[in-house]
């Protein structure tokens, strides 16, 4: 049996920008995705015995045809016309409905691991037209290097010069479904020509973009998320921003004992979910 274990990263956005609404019911954005070093486990198996199986085992996670590993498995023995057995078994670490995007991370993760199991040889870009169909997040994590987001998320490009940090990531442990933010959000007027850096020489070039325009819907419905972000900001953050559509909070930490001494204040006083990592 052929075997392949991977990480899957998860990621923030520095910026998110909606720009429109479109006739699909999908929104035009304009968004700064970094990935960071909390992943998740993907062991991907080929097995004699057809048909794909998901195993994951974490509270609110399906284990079959619904998990997004699952589709992104089926879409690639599809296209390829094989019937060979999969074996997905994901270990989560990325929370979920989190706003970090553990699912579209395993999903990508799905994607380039069968193309190399299976020897199928898709490029990057084919695997990212297959990977779009599936989540609007899913071709940032084939492209694998931080990006400006465009489209609805899948038109990207790589933001070459930008510095490592450290973050605290921190969620208050409820999940946020990401259709029901962007159904909630009220449109207001963003300009489409404004040009987004391409370049960030310092720590405070990436504070100085920081911006969410998903972060005042899912604040409105769980408060928590302004009290994270003023809690980060006392602990020494430069910058704080929810990520995605939440209720996940980064913070960015110049030094690396001031964002573990942060997570670990905060899981201490509050329960809440806290952890450091760095970006990738
Ligand atoms: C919030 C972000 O995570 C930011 O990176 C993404 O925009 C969401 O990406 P995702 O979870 O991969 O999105 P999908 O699974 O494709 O879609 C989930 C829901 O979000 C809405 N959605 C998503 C992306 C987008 N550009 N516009 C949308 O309106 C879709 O209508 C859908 O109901
Ligand atoms: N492999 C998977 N990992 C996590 N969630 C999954 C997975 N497969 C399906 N799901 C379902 O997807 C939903 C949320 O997925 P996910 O955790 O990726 O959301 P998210 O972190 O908000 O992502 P995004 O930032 O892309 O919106 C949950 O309802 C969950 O049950």
């Amino acid at each position: 049996m052929r075997t392949l274990t991977l990480q899957a990263p998860a990621k923030v956005n520095y910026r998110l920008d909606v720009l429109r609404r479109r006739p699909d019911g999908y929104h035009d954005l304009r968004m700064i995705m970094q990935r960071f070093d909390l992943c998740d486990d993907v062991r991907i198996a080929l097995s004699d015995i057809p048909g794909i199986r998901v195993t994951c085992g974490s509270e609110g996670v399906p284990d079959g045809p619904e998990n997004i590993a699952w589709r992104a498995a089926d879409a690639l023995l599809s296209l390829a016309g094989r019937e060979t057995g999969v074996e997905i078994t994901i270990t989560k670490r990325i929370p979920v409905a989190a706003g970090l995007g553990g699912g579209s991370s395993d999903c990508a993760t799905v994607l380039m691991g069968l193309n190399q199991l299976l020897g199928l040889g898709l490029s990057d870009a084919r695997l990212m037209e297959i990977g779009v169909k599936l989540g609007a997040d899913v071709p940032f994590f084939i492209f694998g290097k931080t990006a400006l987001a465009e489209g609805i998320g899948e038109q990207l490009t790589a933001i070459e010069q930008i510095p490592p940090v450290w973050l605290a990531i921190v969620n208050p442990n409820v999940p946020v479904s990401t259709a029901w933010v962007y159904q909630n959000l009220q449109l207001t007027n963003r300009s489409d020509d404004f040009k987004m850096p391409r370049l960030y020489s310092s720590i405070a070039d990436i504070c100085a973009i920081l911006g969410n325009d998903l972060e005042a819907v899912t604040v409105k419905r769980y408060p928590v998320i302004s009290e994270i972000k003023e809690r980060l900001r006392s602990l020494g953050a430069v910058g704080a921003l929810m990520s995605g559509s939440g209720p996940t909070v980064f913070g960015i930490f110049e030094k690396e004992e001031e964002a573990r001494q942060a997570v670990a204040d905060l899981a201490r006083e509050t329960g809440w979910f806290a952890v450091a990592a760095r970006t990738l």
